[in-house]
């Protein structure tokens, strides 16, 4: 099987990288092609793969087609992908908003097409991801495009009516954490601790935290209420978080992320 990347950002970096330090994939198989042809070149040099020239050389080239563009780039791309698709292709798409009619729509009804959704901490081998396929996809075909996937993290299976949640909690959420961990070092920066020290702390603290939402089986707010010692430190923090709104500044954003990623489809 060859794999070839069409747009080699962020994320098709980050994928390629465990890949190609997975034993389960060979850094021959994978192609790439981006607009700004450096880019393919570099990653060519840094992993071994191979820089392709044109979408139409990677198709050639390539079995399973990961389309890494952004969205807005697809109406220039997929023409081209249309053009060159044969029927041993398997199309699988990483971009937010587009679902897998808009695919259908685009290339071919019968193509078999597989959505993921990773995120950015697939850089660290830590991507939270999910998939949906269209019924043409073989189980063998899912087993390949999920075992790539989980080069770069862990990968469930969701239907495609919560895709848009998914993109918000898994996608983008990363975002929203990095802003917490850095608003809780500068805070401590405030107080006058270094911002290396504080950051590394806040990081571990949140890192911890996850663990315990993870492995406790126990409520958050169960959580919440250990850590509140009776007239002690954490409830004043915990009270003004809740006059200040935190739970409803974070609904309003989780809200704002998952109606862009709804009218992308649109
Ligand atoms: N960033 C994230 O956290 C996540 C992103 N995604 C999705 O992943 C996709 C990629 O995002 P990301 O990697 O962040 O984006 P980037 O902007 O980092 O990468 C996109 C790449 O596509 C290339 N490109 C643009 N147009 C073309 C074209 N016509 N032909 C070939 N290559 C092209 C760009 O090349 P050039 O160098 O010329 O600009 C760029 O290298 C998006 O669809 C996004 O929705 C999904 C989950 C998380
Ligand atoms: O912001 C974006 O559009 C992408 C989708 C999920 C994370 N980043």
């Amino acid at each position: 099987m060859k794999y070839g990347f069409i747009g080699l950002g962020n994320m098709a970096t980050a994928i390629i990288k465990g890949m190609c330090k997975s034993e389960d994939f060979e850094s021959s198989s994978i192609h790439g092609f981006n607009r700004t042809i450096a880019k393919a070149t570099t990653l060519a040099t840094t992993y071994g793969i191979h820089a392709n020239n044109s979408i139409e050389e990677l198709m050639a080239n390539c079995d399973v087609i990961i389309l890494s563009v952004k969205p807005q780039m697809l109406p220039d791309v997929l023409p081209e992908v249309k053009k060159h698709l044969l029927d041993r292709h398997i199309i699988v798409s990483i971009a937010a908003g587009k679902n897998i009619s808009y695919f259908q729509e685009n290339l071919s009804a019968t193509t078999p097409i597989i959505r993921v959704m990773p995120n950015i901490n697939a850089i660290v081998g830590a991507s939270t991801s999910c998939y949906t396929a269209s019924e043409q996809v073989t189980d063998a075909q899912l087993q390949l495009v999920t075992s790539l996937f989980e080069t770069v993290g862990t990968i469930i299976e969701v239907p495609e009516n919560l895709f848009s949640i998914f993109t918000t909690i898994g996608g983008s959420s990363p975002a929203f954490t990095y802003m917490y961990i850095d608003a809780l070092a500068r805070a401590a920066v405030r107080e006058g601790m270094p911002k290396n020290m504080a950051l590394d702390i806040a990081a571990n603290a949140v890192l911890g935290s996850a663990k315990m939402i993870l492995q406790s089986q126990e409520h958050p707010w169960e959580l919440v209420d250990r850590v509140c010692s009776p007239g002690g430190t954490t409830i004043q923090g915990v009270s003004s978080l809740q006059s200040n709104h935190f739970e409803t500044t974070i609904h309003d954003a989780v809200a704002a992320v998952t109606n862009k990623d709804r009218n992308l489809s649109k």
